[in-house]
């Protein structure tokens, strides 16, 4: 059993008991009250810390680390096509595996507990994650660019990596599959993974009405708007969908949103930095649409860091509105938290006893965490995401701000080599 002692926990100095990969109890003088023997446990001093649940970020291509710089300042298409499938083109298991180390350690040292992804060569993903103890809901994304033989192909490699994870039997690692988008998977796949998902019971990730050159496309081939377009088949009946960046939406759109239930992952960094757009985010609140936040990958971010995320959220739309009541601290805190949780149906995101131990501690002896009151707002408003102590399922993966299972630095030299046979 694990015991943090006396950290600031949910506003009150407290302590907290896990045992196993859960919460157990939280509150003053465990020791005494749940006569714990200090031989069986192992104490984290809580003091002068605030502990925090875990961050979940809900839209990473985690191995992009590597792609991180190489083409800044373009737009999407233009990103895409004539930069980042050119360079995928190059990447197999290992290279994989290098970028996603490095992610996944990006992610710990800035509090995030939970990602999910979508990306090419899953074992090199699973075998990072495994390794560095973080909690993962992995996809295979698909992209067929309306093609028959790759259709199949595609298919079948999702169906492989469901059944793959699936029988890895590792609670931490989620199996989810990952359509790419409506301009570059056909109506088939798109309805072959709508089956899929119901069949084996995972979610589906997409992105979604990104820019408004893809609604223009989708729009001149079925004169219909994405989210009407897959609506017509029943994309989103029965199934947990969650619809990465979402930026334009018409009134329609935003009805099918809610009323399918469907989760929409707010990218606000990789959408300005594409200069894609702005998500209509105080809209979908008043909607009660579930909003939780993603990075994107780091080819478009560039970092993993999703406490700046957080403040973006809070920030970008209180500029565009006019208004500096939208999306209040607690409003982005909660996105990346307990919403996230949500969506991914984990019970997390929140300390509570009984739900998972995903708990990230901050020490607060940090220059912008000064004065040390209205916490919930320095940490939306001024943390820089340095974190110190994380707990996932109940293991301890950073213990004073360096990686327990792993050496960071071999990471790093991992990835510089990687990165170079990617560019070469
Ligand atoms: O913002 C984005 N919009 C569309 N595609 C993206 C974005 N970021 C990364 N990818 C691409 O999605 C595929 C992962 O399965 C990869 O090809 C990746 O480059
Ligand atoms: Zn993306």
């Amino acid at each position: 059993m694990i015991l943090i002692e006396g950290a600031l926990i949910n506003n009150n100095i407290q302590d907290l008991l896990i045992e196993g990969n859960k919460i157990k109890r939280i509150g003053k003088n465990l020791i005494d009250k749940e006569h714990l023997n200090k031989k069986d446990l192992k104490i984290i001093d809580g003091k002068n810390k605030i502990a925090i649940p875990g961050l979940i970020n809900t839209h990473t291509h985690i191995p992009m680390t590597l792609f991180r710089g190489v083409a800044d300042d373009l737009p999407l298409m233009e990103w895409l096509n004539d930069y980042i499938w050119k360079m995928e083109a190059k990447l197999n298991k290992d290279i994989v595996y290098a970028g996603a180390l490095l992610g996944c350690v990006e992610m710990i040292k800035s509090g995030t507990t939970t990602f999910n992804d979508m990306y090419f060569y899953l074992d090199g993903i699973i075998k990072a994650v495994k390794e560095t103890g973080i909690r993962g809901f992995l996809s295979y994304g698909m992209i067929d660019l309306f093609d028959e033989e790759k259709r199949e192909k595609e298919l079948k490699t999702s169906e492989k990596t469901i059944k793959q994870i699936k029988k890895l039997n590792d609670s931490k690692i989620n199996p989810v599959l990952g359509p790419h988008a409506p301009y570059t998977c056909s109506k088939e796949l798109l309805m072959e993974t709508h089956n899929m998902a119901k069949e084996y019971n995972v979610p589906i990730h997409i992105h979604m009405n990104e820019t408004l050159d893809e609604i223009k496309n989708i729009k001149e081939k079925t004169s219909m708007r994405p989210f009407e377009y897959l609506n017509s088949f029943g994309f989103f009946d029965d199934v947990r969908v969650i619809s990465a960046h979402c930026v334009h939406l018409s009134e329609n759109e935003i009805n099918i949103i809610k009323n399918k239930n469907i989760a929409v992952s707010h990218n606000p960094i990789s959408n300005l930095k594409l200069a894609s757009g702005i998500a209509p985010i105080p809209k979908l609140m008043d909607n009660n649409i579930l909003i939780t936040l993603g990075t994107d990958g780091c080819g478009s971010n560039n970092n993993l860091n999703l406490f700046e995320e957080i403040k973006a959220a809070s920030l970008i739309h209180k500029g565009v509105s006019l208004n500096p009541t939208v999306v209040n601290a607690e409003d982005s805190f909660n996105f990346a938290t307990k919403n996230g949780a949500h969506t991914l149906g984990l019970n997390a995101g929140e300390l509570l006893e009984g739900a998972l131990a995903d708990i990230v501690l901050i020490d607060l002896d940090k220059p912008y965490l000064i004065p040390k009151e209205n916490m919930s707002s320095h940490l939306v408003y001024s943390f820089n995401g340095n974190v110190d102590i994380v707990i996932i399922d109940g293991n301890i993966v950073l213990n004073d701000g360096k990686m327990v299972n792993i050496d960071e630095k071999k990471v790093y030299e991992m990835a510089e080599k990687a990165y170079f046979k990617l560019i070469c």
